[in-house]
């Protein structure tokens, strides 16, 4: 039996073949899930750019509750800034995954990581663009009142 090394851990090269697996079990999602929210926690303590993202996507969220919009707006709202702390996610990963694979400078590098910054960047103007459309008019209604 292979031991469970729990989130967080990651199974040797022997172990991480590309045989097809057994559909997962209830605890088998259980783990996925685990993992994935080490890895969410992980990223969130470590990059200061969460500390950017983080408290506008609150901020976002309480704004939106008080003005009470309505649903469509919820979800522009709620995909647009999924979408930036998911690309912020995937740029964490690969920055790291360099810093282990490829810690020496080299131009085609230093392109990849600039690509998957841009990725960040162009989700988070997507998002303050949706921001604005979708909150400026309840905003601006509630001023008028
Ligand atoms: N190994 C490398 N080779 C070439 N260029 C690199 C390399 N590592 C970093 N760079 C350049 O430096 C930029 C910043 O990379 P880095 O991974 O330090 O991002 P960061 O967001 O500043 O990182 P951190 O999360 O440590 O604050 C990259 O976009 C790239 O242009």
């Amino acid at each position: 039996m292979i031991d469970d090394p729990g989130p967080g851990s990651h199974p040797s090269p022997d172990q991480d073949s590309c045989q097809v697996e057994p559909r997962p079990s209830g605890s088998a999602w259980a783990r996925k899930f685990a993992f994935a929210l080490a890895g969410l926690i992980y990223a969130v303590r470590s990059q200061n750019s969460f500390w950017i993202h983080l408290p506008i996507a609150v901020a976002v969220i309480a704004v939106a509750a008080w003005l009470q919009v309505e649903a469509w707006r919820w979800c522009m709202l709620v995909v647009a800034t999924g979408m930036v702390i998911a690309a912020e996610l995937v740029n964490t990963s690969i920055e790291m995954i360099v810093k282990v694979l490829h810690p020496d400078h080299d131009v085609r590098i230093g392109h990849a990581l600039d690509a998957a910054a841009a990725a960040v960047l162009v989700t988070a103007i997507g998002a303050v663009t949706v921001g604005l459309i979708t909150l400026g008019p309840p905003l601006y209604q509630w001023m008028s009142d």
